[in-house]
Formats: structure tokens, C-alpha cells, sequence
């Protein structure tokens, strides 16, 4: 029998705390119980669904605590990233739909608005939350009501952004109440990098404020009255006994730390006594382990960050990992980079803390002192990149379709206007599944393709993705971007070698006298499918694939359209994007007459809810039944388009 079958710990201490309110009526020495109860919940409810369970294993005490000692959800709770909120999940009127994690119609893998009073924020892509809980207490301090406190809490990983720091630099001038509690487990995806992680750990080194505060106790009578009881100065005799001398500090924040994000002992006093007593911004120092208390994350690399449903008992993923029928977009794109990187010693890999979702750590592997993690730091991993391509190197820089919208001021600014031949290696390239609508590589076609100078492809299955890889390797006229989708290839054979494509040129890969398909990208294989379809009902079709968003390739568009009665285009992306860009080249060669029926097939315009990448693309209409069904309707003169199932469209 397998363990995941098994009935579920028992829990009845958290049974009976159906909401923060109950858990607050709770004594502290039944918190500890909480907690362990808590831990035991969420480790069998992801066993089940797979999920982030590393991060959520390490701030389950400090979920209780949080909950005990704030008012949430008057006081506003805030989660960076949100992929450690499944305890406070289940703590918040969520727990009967845990099962439902990241499923078609059930709860996000993310805090989300949408979803609970409790997530006053949403999140998915990191280090928002300083920027947002200072929204509140700005606020709070213009009168809004329905706002207490103000908690954000924040990882270490995140605090490697830009945008952590900016929220600092203003939070600390302005001087509101607000409470960050860093939550720092030495990880991000992969270890944490980066001098601020250094700066951490030296601080990590002084007198844990516990023991601080035993001495400042023990000693209470020899110490004036005023440091007993006056919050400000215990906390300048605290910092001057610790030696602390944090960044944090010397920006507004008052520090506090380091502390055992582990021990409710030591938290429930401290974020009672902040709570009660601080003033301005206050920054808590955890010091925490990513998925403690469950030995098989512990031991494992990456403290389960990320894990499909496991055995229970051993960790081991439940389902038996049978040979994938073919390599993922990502282990081609490393392999094809460090070929590349063999020929020309100037190739370059470069990500944003997402090394292994790249790709990048099998490229580091190979060529350590070639690769940089610059943390989630995308915005600076482009302008870095920038500079190192200005100076004469091959940067590839190596970033999810996503999180690249981060960086776009420096692709405008920093890429395109200076003409440098930067390139992006674009992973997660449409839709993407279980992470849903944050995670959906939706508008890079259409952000990039409207850029000046930029070459845009996209990949039709992994052997075009080795071709685009040595086309970028040899392009120095210009930045030059490739996309690709998340998971498994479609099994083709890998070439030998990668061949560089002649730019702004696509290629037919089927033809036939009707109906044109001209696909962007993967959809090739749902264009192929749909041909097939509609030659079963004595339609001849062309299938073209166009490998670039830009340059367009004129002359193959200008042809299917005269040679065709219907032109369909099709690709993994938002509207505005390839499809548009063909359109416009029609009109402006008049081709668009009453002869030709055209129609763009991309994303709609709205974000789609998490479920299978395939069920998210029959929402999107992109499948190959979609694709005939349109191009049958064109051919009969029908001018309606599909539309998206207005109730599977939710606000983010
Ligand atoms: C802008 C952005 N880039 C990359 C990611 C991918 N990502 C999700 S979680 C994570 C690591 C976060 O580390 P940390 O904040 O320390 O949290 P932990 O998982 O250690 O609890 C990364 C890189 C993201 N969510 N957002
Ligand atoms: C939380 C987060 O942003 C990442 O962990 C993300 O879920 C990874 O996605 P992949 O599984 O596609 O690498
Ligand atoms: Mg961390």
C-alpha cells in the first residue's frame, strides 16, 4: 500500500483552530502543538498535490506566531512571493481546499486577493511585499480604515532585489510602523548569492537576541530605570551589546536579531514587545530552515523548494519517473550553450536565481567562471549583460519569459537603443501551467517585437531551439532574443550540431493550395495536427512556420497570402504580438481584400486561471481542434472568433 494512502496525522489541535481568531484564544504552550500539527498537515496535503513545500516547512512557527500576536486580517499580512503561504493557508479558511493546491478551479500555489481576506496582497514574483505593506501604512496614515499593522514578511532570496531596497530606502525616510521579518534561510532556489547574503550571515554571527535579552533580564537591576521600560533605549543597549551594525540600521530600521524563527519562545515575546512598543520600521532578523522538521527536505539540494506529490514516508516523488520521451526545452538550451561555448570563449551565462530552471547550472558545470548568478536581480542580470556585451563578450542571458518583464526599461534603454548584441535565452515561453497566471510567458513577443533593432524567435520544437541557439551565438548585429516553452521537447531528432538560421527567414513545412497556417513557435505541432484534421474533410493545407517575430519574413507572408483563401496565424502569446505584426504587413500591402480571410490566433486578453498547460490552451482556443475549427470558418465566411469562458477569468 502505498504511504500516500495512509489515513492523515492526526491533528486534533488544529482541527479545532478554524481561524486565526481561535488560534488567538490559545494559550502559548498549545502553540507549539499548533505548529508541530500545522507542519505534519501541510507536509501530507502536498504529498498529495506536489507543491513549494521547502519554504512553507520554514516558516511554519513563524506563521503561528505571526497570527497569534497580529490581528490579520484588520492587521495586514504579507507574504514576498507567496510560495511559503500554505500553512497560512490552511490557518485561514483554506484548509478543506488544500487538496485542490494548483489545480484546474482550486487554490492558487500564490497568496491571491481573489481567494481570502487574509492575502491583502498578491504575489508570485518576488520581493513586492516592502513596496506593498508600506502602500498600507501610507495608507493607514491617510485614515483608510480597514488597516491595523502592516507584516511582510520576506526571504532572503528576495532580499536580493533592487526593488527590497528601494521599499527600504523609502520606508526608513518616511518613518511609518511597519514590520519586516526577514526571513532568512540561507536559500533562495539554490543557495542564496551574493554579498547581501554575506552581509546576513555576518550578522548571523552576533549574540542571538535571545541570549541578548537573558543578559539585559538578569542584569535589570543593575541598569537604570529608564532601560527597563523605555522601548528606545533598550533597543540602543541591545544593538550596542550585540555590536550590531546592520545595514538595515544605518537605513531607518530599527533591527532586531538574529532570532529563532524555529522557537516560539523566543518569537512570541519578541513581536509581542515590537508590537506593543515600536514605533517606526522595524526589521526582524529569522534565522530559519528551509523544509524543517521533514528530513527528506532537509537533505535534499534544494530543501524541496519545488516537488511533485511524494511518498510520504521517503520523499521519493510518487509517480515512477519513466523515461521522458524527450529532453526538456531547458536541458537542450544548456547543452546546446555550453557547445557553443566549446567554439568562442566569449560565450556567457548569465541568471537571474533561477539557475537550475534555466539551464545555467548545467552551463556553469561546464564553464564555471563563464556563468553569474546575480540573484533575483533581473532588471541588473540585463544591463550587466549589456555591458559585458558592449565590451565585446557573448552574454546569453538566460530568463524567464515572466520575470524578463521585470528588466524591460533596460531592454528599451540599456539593450536595444545602444544596439548591443545581448542575448536572451526566453525559458517558460507561454503557458506554463500549475503557477498559473503570474508564471505565464505571455507578452515578451510583444514587448520585444516592437523594439527597434531587435531579431525575436521563437522555437518550434528543441531542434530549431539548437539552431536559434547558434544563430544567436553568431549575431552581433543587435540584441537577438529566442523563446521556448516549459517541459519536454516534442522528440524530433537533435542535430548533430546547431546551424545558424538565416535571419528573418521561416520555412514551410507542409504544403498545400487552401488554407495557410503560419504558426510562431511550438504551436507548430497543434497546426500540424489541425492540417491533419482538415485534409480528412478534403482540405488542402500549407503549414508554415516562421521561426521570427522579427524580422517578419515578407516575402513567405505576402505568398501564403496570395496563394491561400484563408491565412490563420497562430502563437503562445499575447495579442499584439506576431499575429498583429503579420496583419499590419498586409494592410500596408493591401493585401487585406475581401479575397483572403485572415485571422490571429494568440492568447486572449486575459489572464487565465492555473490547470494543465493543455486545459489552459483549450481556454486560450490554441489547441489543434481550435486552429481547424477556425480555419473551417473562415472558410465559410463565419466572422466570429472564439471567446473565452467568461467564468474561467478571475482577477489575478
Ligand atoms: C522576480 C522573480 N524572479 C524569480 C522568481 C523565482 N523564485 C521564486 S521563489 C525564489 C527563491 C526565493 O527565495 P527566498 O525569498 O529566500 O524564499 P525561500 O524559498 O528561501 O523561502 C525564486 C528565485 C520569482 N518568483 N520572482
Ligand atoms: C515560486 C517560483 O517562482 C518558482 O519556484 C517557480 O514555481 C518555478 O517554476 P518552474 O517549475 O517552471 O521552474
Ligand atoms: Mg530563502
Amino acid at each position: 500500500m502505498e504511504s500516500n494512502d495512509k489515513p492523515r496525522p492526526a491533528t486534533p489541535l488544529l482541527d479545532k483552530v478554524t481561524s486565526p481568531a481561535a488560534l488567538r484564544q490559545l494559550p502559548d504552550w498549545r502553540l507549539r502543538q499548533l505548529a508541530a500539527e500545522l507542519r505534519q498537515d501541510t507536509i501530507s496535503s502536498v504529498s498529495r498535490t506536489g507543491g513549494h513545500l521547502g519554504s512553507t516547512l520554514g516558516v511554519i512557527e513563524l506563521t503561528v506566531a505571526i497570527h497569534a500576536v497580529f490581528n490579520t486580517p484588520h492587521d495586514k499580512l504579507i507574504w514576498d512571493v507567496g510560495h511559503q503561504a500554505y500553512a497560512h493557508k490552511i490557518l485561514t479558511d483554506r484548509r478543506s481546499q488544500m487538496a485542490s493546491l494548483r489545480k484546474e478551479g482550486g487554490l492558487s500555489g500564490f497568496t491571491k486577493r481573489s481567494e481570502s481576506v487574509y492575502d491583502p496582497f498578491g504575489a508570485a514574483h518576488s520581493s513586492t511585499s516592502i513596496s506593498a505593506g508600506l502602500g498600507f501604512a501610507a495608507a493607514r496614515a491617510h485614515g483608510a480604515q480597514d488597516v491595523g499593522d502592516v507584516v511582510c514578511v520576506i526571504g532572503d532570496g528576495a532580499m536580493s532585489a533592487g526593488m527590497a531596497y528601494e521599499a527600504i530606502n523609502n520606508a526608513g525616510a518616511l518613518g511609518h510602523r511597519i514590520f519586516v521579518i526577514l526571513n532568512d534561510n540561507e536559500m533562495s532556489i539554490s543557495p542564496s548569492v551574493g554579498a547581501i547574503t554575506k552581509h546576513l550571515a555576518t550578522l548571523c554571527q552576533n549574540v542571538p537576541l535571545v541570549e541578548i535579552d537573558t543578559l539585559l533580564r538578569r542584569g535589570t537591576k543593575l541598569l537604570p530605570e529608564p532601560l527597563r521600560t523605555g522601548m528606545q533605549r533598550t533597543q540602543r543597549a541591545v544593538r550596542e551589546l550585540a555590536g550590531t551594525n546592520s545595514l538595515f540600521e544605518h537605513l531607518g530600521f530599527s533591527y532586531f536579531g538574529p532570532v529563532d524563527g524555529h522557537d516560539l519562545e523566543h518569537l512570541l515575546p519578541l513581536l509581542r514587545a515590537l508590537r506593543d512598543h515600536a514605533t517606526g520600521p522595524v526589521l526582524i532578523h529569522a534565522v530559519t530552515r528551509k523544509g524543517a522538521g521533514y528530513p527528506p527536505a532537509e537533505a535534499s539540494d534544494d530543501k524541496h523548494h519545488g516537488v511533485g506529490a511524494f511518498n510520504l514516508v521517503t520523499g521519493a516523488p510518487a509517480a515512477k519517473t519513466e523515461a521522458a520521451p524527450a529532453p526538456t526545452y531547458t536541458k537542450v538550451f544548456g547543452t546546446a550553450l555550453i557547445e557553443e561555448a566549446k567554439r568562442d570563449p566569449k560565450v556567457i551565462g548569465i541568471t537571474a536565481a533561477m539557475a537550475s530552471g534555466t539551464g545555467i547550472a548545467q552551463f556553469a558545470k561546464a564553464f564555471p567562471e563563464r556563468s553569474y548568478d546575480v540573484g533575483i536581480a533581473e532588471q541588473h542580470a540585463v544591463t550587466f549583460a549589456a555591458g559585458l556585451a558592449a565590451a565585446g563578450m557573448k552574454p546569453f542571458c538566460a530568463i524567464y519569459s515572466t520575470f524578463l518583464q521585470r528588466a524591460y526599461d533596460q531592454i528599451v534603454h540599456d539593450v536595444a537603443l545602444q544596439d548591443l548584441p545581448v542575448r536572451f535565452a526566453i525559458d517558460r515561453a507561454g503557458l506554463v501551467g500549475a503557477d498559473g497566471p503570474t508564471h505565464a510567458g505571455a507578452f515578451d513577443i510583444a514587448y520585444l517585437s516592437n523594439l527597434p533593432g531587435f531579431t525575436v524567435m521563437a522555437a518550434a520544437d528543441e531542434a530549431e531551439l539548437v539552431h536559434m541557439v547558434a544563430t544567436a551565438a553568431v549575431h552581433d548585429s543587435g540584441p537577438i532574443a529566442f523563446r521556448y516553452p516549459r517541459g519536454e521537447g516534442t522528440g524530433v531528432a537533435l542535430p548533430q550540431a546547431g546551424v545558424p538560421l538565416e535571419i528573418g527567414k521561416g520555412r514551410i513545412v507542409r504544403e498545400g493550395r487552401t488554407i495557410a497556417l503560419l504558426t510562431l513557435g511550438s504551436r507548430l505541432g497543434e497546426a500540424l495536427q489541425a492540417a491533419g484534421q482538415l485534409e480528412a474533410r478534403g482540405l488542402s493545407v500549407t503549414v508554415a512556420d516562421a521561426r521570427f517575430a522579427k524580422p517578419l519574413d515578407k516575402t513567405l507572408i505576402e505568398q501564403l497570402a496570395r496563394t491561400h483563401d484563408v491565412l490563420i496565424t497562430a502563437e503562445e502569446g499575447a495579442v499584439g504580438g506576431f499575429g498583429s505584426h503579420v496583419l499590419q504587413h498586409l494592410s500596408d500591402k493591401g493585401l487585406l481584400g475581401s479575397r483572403l480571410q485572415v485571422r490571429c490566433m494568440s492568447l486572449p486578453d486575459v489572464f487565465i486561471q492555473h490547470a494543465s498547460p493543455r486545459a489552459m490552451y483549450d481556454v486560450a482556443c490554441l489547441n489543434a481542434v481550435h486552429i481547424a475549427e477556425t480555419a473551417l470558418a473562415c472558410l465559410e465566411g463565419a466572422q466570429e472568433q472564439y471567446q473565452t469562458p467568461v467564468n474561467l477569468v478571475g482577477a489575478p
